[in-house]
């Protein structure tokens, strides 16, 4: 097998100054767990018919969307069958999110995902005990595949802006639900259009005329048997997209829809047959399979990123060209510190999500045990944090896979690179499950009124303490891992309260509170910085970076083969283990159906009488 390895990839594995299995064992959590995974994905990946015999990229819109869902079935099935009996939940659920296992099926992405990562997390966080049971028993078995349908044409960020509403009748114990106007169409959910045929719809909930706020329902809106639309239900696909096109997105439009009142889904806030409303502890609490999918989003982020990074830091190593000294031969083009900026990056944030993302799934537990036992009391702080970490992690991951994509040259904007699709991922992560700067105004919220508890003496959160602390404005800077978190505090603290000074000086001149944070808002998402590091400090700080990066150059194979990412996995000319990179993009090519003929047809039909001056 070594002999089919690229020298030059064989060269860096030796030079590599570290134990790259023992990273491997601690991104998984421990020898015992890589070996799990590796019996799963070596289970999962001697399926028959899961893969593509035609490159995806070459399908047509339909073509895409029905080989998707033929592998989706084969897929589900083959992780059913490989179900290690003796491991937990969590256990398995981990190996699934490390393996990245879905991306060696789909170079998109399933259409199921939204029945596992939403559906199921909406009944779980807001069915009461009785329909969780009703519902879990269906759900978990896929006897009815199910989406999240919350946004509309017209509203996707603005909650309390959606249009649909779900209408009490005390006298059928009904709701009806219903589309009053086009914007009030449901608009973008996963597997809507032709895949599921339940939903959670969030819609807004009238009795006897009085508003009681957005609430889900779940909704059956296809025949199970015949999978036809219901009657009063209006569906279709959004249609093509940057990326997403196997996800099969819908749009959905209710016309006086009825469901039985059980259908409300009910752990938090209640209709009572006769039409009695029972208000949430906190209305928030409709929101939590949104906090929930933004916690995971996290994980997602960092492991999207190792795959991207992996693919582009093995091609570096492969891939020689120009000159760096005179007659010394072409380099490979990781020797270029330039390339190394731009890639090692990667691989550090991919390190820094990951333990994010363990941080932020244990604070999410701990809240989530709270809010059963009826405190409430973390939950804004999860949340602030949770927008945040969503909104930092795929902004970051959306630079840096598009940086590695053309840190590849030309070959990264090949679709056979995967690079293009996988940046079409992640960018998504930007929008859906809240909008970036929409989130980030969320946090920018709790830190200035965390920044008026300060001032006026009160106790912090441990997150939000940094603001109560005294800080000088002129910090000496130190280089250490302390130092440079101290500056982190010190500039974070520096935008808080210039953004805040700012919102104040406009209400002085007469602004009311909400136009004074409209016009702070820039300042709020990314204020300028009071930072007081010095030129000096800088150009010192610069040094360092260039000595950690020629540190990390003979480390950067091992430390991108630790990800341990199969092939499959990887599904990239640019990326595979053994760096034959030529010889993929070659393989490849040849697969183009243009390629079926010597003399496309067009020629003759058009080119011919066209250069001949016959057309
Ligand atoms: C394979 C791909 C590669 C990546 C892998 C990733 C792996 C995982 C993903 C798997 C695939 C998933 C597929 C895609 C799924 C997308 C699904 C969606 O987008 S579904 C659609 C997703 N759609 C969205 O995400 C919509 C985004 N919009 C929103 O979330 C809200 O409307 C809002 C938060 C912006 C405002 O809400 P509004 O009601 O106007 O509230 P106000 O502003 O007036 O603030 C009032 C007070 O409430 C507080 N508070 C607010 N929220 C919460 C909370 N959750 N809790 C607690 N508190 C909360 C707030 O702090 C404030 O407190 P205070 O200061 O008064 O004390
Ligand atoms: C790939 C993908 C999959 C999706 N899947 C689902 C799904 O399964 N189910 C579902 O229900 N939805 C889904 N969505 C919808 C998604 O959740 C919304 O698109 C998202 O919440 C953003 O809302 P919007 O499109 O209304 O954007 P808008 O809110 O209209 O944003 C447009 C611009 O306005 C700005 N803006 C809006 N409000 C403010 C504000 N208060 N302050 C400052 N600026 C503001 C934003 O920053 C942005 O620049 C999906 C979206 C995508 C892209």
């Amino acid at each position: 097998m070594s002999a089919k390895v690229n020298d030059d990839l064989l060269t860096e594995r030796r030079k590599c100054e570290f134990n790259v299995e023992e990273l491997t064992n601690y991104l998984d959590g421990g020898a015992q767990a890589t070996q799990n995974r590796r019996k799963l994905e070596d289970k999962v990946l001697s399926t028959k018919g899961l893969f593509d015999e035609v490159p995806e990229e070459y399908l047509s819109h339909k073509e895409k969307y029905e080989n998707a869902v033929r592998k989706a079935v084969v897929y589900y099935k083959a992780m059913k069958e490989a179900e290690d009996p003796n491991q937990t939940e969590q256990e398995r659920a981990n190996a699934t999110y490390r393996s990245l296992l879905h991306a060696a099926v789909f170079k998109d992405n399933s259409p199921f995902s939204l029945h596992l990562a939403m559906f199921i997390p909406a009944i779980l966080g807001q069915a009461d005990e009785e329909q969780k049971k009703y519902w879990m028993k269906r759900a978990s078995k896929m006897e009815i595949i199910g989406t999240y349908a919350q946004t509309e044409l017209g509203h996707g960020t603005f909650i309390r802006g959606l249009e649909t509403t779900a209408t009490y009748d005390p006298k059928t114990e009904e709701f009806v639900l219903h589309s009053p106007t086009l914007t009030a169409y449901k608009w973008w959910p996963g597997s809507l259009a032709h895949t599921a045929n339940y939903c959670v719809v969030m819609a807004h909930l009238y009795i006897n005329g009085k508003s009681c706020g957005i609430q889900p329902f779940i909704v059956q809106f296809r025949d199970e048997e015949t999978h036809q639309p219901l009657p009063g239900i209006k569906l279709g696909e959004i249609g093509a997209k940057l990326g997403f096109n196997t996800v099969n997105n819908g749009f959905l439009g209710f016309d006086q829809h009825r469901i039985p009142r059980n259908r409300m889904l009910m752990k938090n806030a209640q209709v009572l047959k006769d039409g009695t409303f029972k208000r949430s502890p906190n209305s928030k609490l409709t929101y939590g399979t949104m906090v929930y999918v933004r916690v995971v989003i996290v994980n997602g982020m960092a492991n999207q990123l190792a795959r991207a990074v992996t693919i582009a830091v093995r091609y570096s190593a492969v891939r020689r060209q120009s000159e760096l000294k005179p007659d010394a031969g072409e380099p490979q083009i990781l020797d270029y510190v330039t390339q190394q900026h731009k890639l090692f990056i990667g691989i550090a944030s991919s390190h820094a999500f990951t333990l994010t993302a363990k941080w932020l799934t244990r604070m999410y537990q701990k809240v989530t045990a709270d809010l059963e036992k009826g405190n409430l009391d973390e939950l804004p702080e999860l949340h602030a944090i949770a927008c945040c970490l969503k909104a930092v992690t795929t902004t970051d991951t959306s630079v840096l896979v598009e940086r590695s994509r053309t840190s590849c040259g030309g070959h990264g904007y090949m679709l056979s690179s995967n690079l293009p699709q996988i940046y079409g991922l992640v960018t998504a992560a930007c929008t859906y499950e809240g909008e970036n700067t929409v989130l980030m105004l969320q946090t920018a919220r709790s830190l200035v009124k965390a920044l008026e508890q300060a001032q006026s003496g009160k106790r912090l959160s441990p997150t939000m303490s940094y603001l109560s602390e005294k800080v000088s404005s002129r910090l000496k800077w130190d280089n250490s891992i302390d130092g440079i978190v101290k500056g982190f505090r010190r500039v974070a603290y520096g935008k808080v309260e210039s953004a805040m000074r700012s919102m104040r000086k406009y209400v002085r001149s007469g602004l009311g509170p909400e136009d004074a944070w409209n016009m702070s808002s820039v300042q709020l998402v990314a204020a300028s910085e009071y930072t007081s590091i010095s030129e000096a400090d800088i150009r010192q700080l610069q040094d360092t970076y260039e000595d950690l990066l020629g540190k990390i150059r003979p480390n950067a194979v091992g430390l991108v083969d630790a990800f341990d990412f199969r092939d499959q996995i990887l599904n990239s000319t640019l990326g595979a283990y053994d760096g034959r990179v030529y010889e993929r993009l070659m393989e490849e090519a040849l697969k183009s159906p243009l390629n079926a003929e010597p003399v496309n047809q067009s020629f003759h039909k058009y080119l011919k009488p066209f250069m001949q001056g016959k057309l």
